[in-house]
C-alpha cells in the first residue's frame, strides 16, 4: 500500500511510518504497561486525525488581532465515541485528546474465554446517538464477534453513521464485520497473518486489554 490512507473498499489501513514503527513498539513483549498505555494513546490520536478527516465543521464569527472573520471550527456536540470496554479505553484517550467535547459512550463485552463469544454487560451511550457520527474503538478485531455484537447493539439504539477503528485486525473478523455490517467503515493500523487455535491475532500483541491495564 502506498502512503497516507488505501481507501478501496470499507476497509482503511491507515499506514503512515510514525503509526507502524510505534505499532512496532508496542508489539514487543517487553513493553512494559505504562509504555503500551503511551503508544496506544499516541497511535489513536494519529490514526484520528485521518478517521475524522471527514468531521462536519461549522461556521464562527471570530476576530484576529486585525479585523473580524467567520472562521470554521468543529462541532463537539455531533460526534460520540464509543469504546468497547476494557480494551478501547486505551484508544479512547487519544480520540478524545483530538476532540475533548465530544461525547462518550461505553459497551462492555468480553470474549468467553472457551466459546470466544461475545457477552455484554454493560450499555451506556449518548441519548441522542442516532444524531451523531459514532466512532466505535478496540484495539483488537479477531473473530469480530465483539464489534459485530457491540454495533448492532448501537444500531438497536439508533446509531446510524458508525465508524469502527481499532489497531490491529484478523482477516477473519474483518470478513466477518464487514459482512454483518457492510455500512461500516474500518480503520486500522494493521491487517495481521491469521487467527491461532484460541482466537488470538497473530502475530499480533497479545492480550491487549491486559498489557493495557496490567492485569497478567
Ligand atoms: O474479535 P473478537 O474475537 O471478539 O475479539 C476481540 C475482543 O477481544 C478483546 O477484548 P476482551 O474480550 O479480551 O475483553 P477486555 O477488553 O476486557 O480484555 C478485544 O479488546 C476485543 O474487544
Ligand atoms: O489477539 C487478540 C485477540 C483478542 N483480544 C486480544 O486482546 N488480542
Ligand atoms: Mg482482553
Amino acid at each position: 500500500m502506498s502512503g497516507g490512507a488505501d481507501t478501496t473498499s470499507s476497509v482503511t489501513v491507515i499506514d503512515h511510518p510514525l503509526i507502524e514503527h510505534k505499532l512496532t513498539l508496542l508489539r514487543m513483549a517487553t513493553t512494559p504497561t505504562g509504555e503500551f498505555r503511551r503508544l496506544t494513546r499516541e497511535i489513536s490520536l494519529l490514526m484520528g486525525y485521518e478517521v475524522l478527516r471527514d468531521l462536519p465543521l461549522q461556521p464562527v464569527d471570530i476576530q484576529t488581532p486585525l479585523e473580524p472573520m467567520t472562521a470554521r471550527q468543529v462541532s463537539g456536540k455531533k460526534l460520540c465515541f464509543i469504546s468497547i470496554l476494557r480494551a478501547g479505553n486505551g484508544i479512547l484517550d487519544g480520540m478524545i485528546d483530538l476532540v475533548p467535547s465530544a461525547r462518550i459512550g461505553h459497551v462492555g463485552v468480553y470474549r468467553d474465554p472457551a466459546s470466544h463469544l461475545p457477552i455484554e454487560y454493560y450499555f451506556k451511550v449518548p441519548d441522542d446517538v442516532a444524531e451523531r457520527l459514532t466512532i466505535v474503538v478496540d484495539p483488537m478485531l479477531a473473530t469480530g464477534h465483539s464489534a459485530v455484537a457491540a454495533i448492532t447493539r448501537l444500531k438497536r439504539a439508533g446509531a446510524r453513521g458508525v465508524k469502527y477503528v481499532c489497531l490491529i485486525a484478523a482477516p477473519e473478523g474483518v470478513a466477518v464485520l464487514r459482512e454483518a455490517h457492510p455500512d461500516v467503515p474500518i480503520f486500522t493500523a494493521a491487517i495481521d497473518r491469521a487467527l491461532d487455535e484460541n482466537a488470538y491475532i497473530r502475530p499480533g500483541l497479545g492480550d491487549a486489554g491486559d498489557r493495557l491495564f496490567g492485569t497478567k
